[in-house]
């Protein structure tokens, strides 16, 4: 059932301490690799996001056609009214696989289920039938494997069959729509009989994520090389070990908004740590710009507010799409009208994110205005209405990104509440924890 919630927070004082569940981003890789692995490598601290459940429910299931007769068994629940995973024997012989809304478990998927013997009609909610894929499965196809749209040219459902003889080595992918699709490939060019070349075409979006792949494949003991834009991975096995995930730092960018839009903050966030995987951690530099500091001691980071100008006006979030709406929200409330590049993939993501700002920032009076690539933002309007309604678009980070809103207006009352559960669904009773008033209606 979708829920409304109500935040206050008359206190504009934050104390606290939040323990973050693990990153989505790792998780999802770390399961990738467990599953390819075929249990060599282990997988610690498990993320409660419901798109890292989805995914694990899905890989763990054995159900993955390595015996099309049996084990073919309904999943563990969900703990989320939008991540419905299912898997599903259809009359023919395709295994429908349902990820909801998990673009990346989507895409990673994919070529995981390219690779393993069986046919899969590999799908999600409504959302995920509008979110492209055709680069991917163009790529999957120069290798050799059987995949086909099940419904729009482009775009999931995706009818995949199994195991393929493998083509080529050689694949050039375009590199500025997802860095997803690059990630899909690399996790699984250590099993392909010859290896793969990837050479990538223009730029590169979201690199950091490239990285952590990168980085978790080799902890996994999967070399590589990466020579100018080509990156390379000859057929090698995994080594047994486990992979730790760590706190996720996109989470954390919230509790750095919180300490923006508070008068005084000190707030603690066990396990994250300064040399992270995540590219997403460089929310501390962002956001030393707002007078946040960062003290990574007693193994994690100590969060303080310490007041100072703002005069930061440029902000370049290729490198960590996740964080935009955070930032944005952010400078709007605070009515500092920075300018911002690299947002081009968040019309693409769980909702047209450019759009989902707009709508709802206009309801403060503040614009983002696109021009080209480059999008203002516009306080000249700005005001503080006693109570604001924000809708979410099915998407966790609108939910999370306008919640810290409520230490500069009276009530923030935020739609369908629970999409929060996609990557962080501790996240209400973490702030209640931090002293907001949360109130839930329906
Ligand atoms: O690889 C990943 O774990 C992710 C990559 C990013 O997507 P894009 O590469 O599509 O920007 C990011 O937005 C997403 O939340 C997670
Ligand atoms: C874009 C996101 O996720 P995904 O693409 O995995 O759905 C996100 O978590 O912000």
């Amino acid at each position: 059932m979708s829920k409304n919630i109500t935040v206050s927070r008359p206190n504009k004082t934050v104390k606290a301490t939040i323990q973050l569940t693990g990153s989505k981003s790792e998780c999802n890789r770390a399961l990738v690799i467990e599953a390819l692995s075929q249990g060599k490598v282990k997988v610690d601290n498990i993320s409660d996001a419901a798109d890292a459940v989805t995914l694990a429910g899905i890989l763990r299931s054995q159900l993955v056609n390595e015996n099309q007769e049996s084990k073919i068994k309904n999943q563990e629940p969900v703990n989320n009214a939008l991540a419905l995973s299912t898997i599903t024997q259809n009359t023919q012989q395709a295994t429908e696989v349902n990820i909801g809304p998990a673009g990346t478990a989507m895409r990673f998927l994919t070529a995981y289920f390219a690779l393993q013997p069986g046919e899969v009609l590999l799908t999600g909610t409504e959302r995920m039938k509008q979110r492209p894929i055709g680069i991917l499965v163009d790529a999957l196809r120069q290798l050799g494997a059987d995949i086909t749209y099940a419904e729009k040219e482009g775009y999931p459902p995706l009818h995949i069959k199994g195991g393929f003889t493998q083509q080529t080595n050689q694949i050039t992918i375009k590199g500025d729509i997802s860095s997803q699709y690059i990630t899909a490939l690399l996790l699984v060019a250590s099993r392909l009989a010859n290896g793969l070349q990837l050479h990538i075409d223009g730029e590169l979006t979201s690199r950091p994520y490239i990285e952590m792949t990168l980085s978790m494949l080799q902890q996994a003991g999967i070399q590589h090389t990466w020579t100018d834009n080509i990156i390379s991975i000859a057929p090698q096995d995994f080594r047994e070990t486990s992979i730790w995930v760590e706190p996720d730092w996109s989470a954390a960018s919230y509790w750095y908004a919180v300490a923006a839009l508070a008068d005084e903050a000190e707030l603690f966030l066990p396990g994250l740590t300064s040399y992270s995987l995540q590219g997403d951690s460089v929310i501390t530099e962002l956001m030393a710009n707002f007078g946040i500091t960062s003290q990574f001691k007693d193994g994690g980071v100590y969060l303080k507010k310490e007041p100072k100008p703002i005069v930061r006006k440029i902000f370049d979030l290729k490198s960590c799409p996740d964080l935009a709406q955070t930032l944005i929200v952010v400078c709007a409330a605070l009515g500092h009208e920075a300018t911002f590049t690299g947002l081009e993939t968040l019309k693409i993501k769980e909702t047209d994110r450019i759009k989902a700002l707009q709508n709802e920032l206009a309801k403060m009076g503040v614009e983002l205005v696109e021009k080209g690539q480059v999008y203002k933002l516009n306080c000249s309007q700005k005001f503080i209405p006693d109570h604001i309604t924000i809708q979410t678009y099915e998407d966790h980070r609108m939910a999370m990104a306008f919640a810290p809103l409520a230490l500069v207006i009276p009530q923030v009352e935020i739609e369908d509440a629970q999409v929060v559960e996609k990557s962080y669904p501790a996240f209400w009773q973490d702030f209640k924890k931090a002293g907001f008033t949360i109130d839930t209606h329906v």
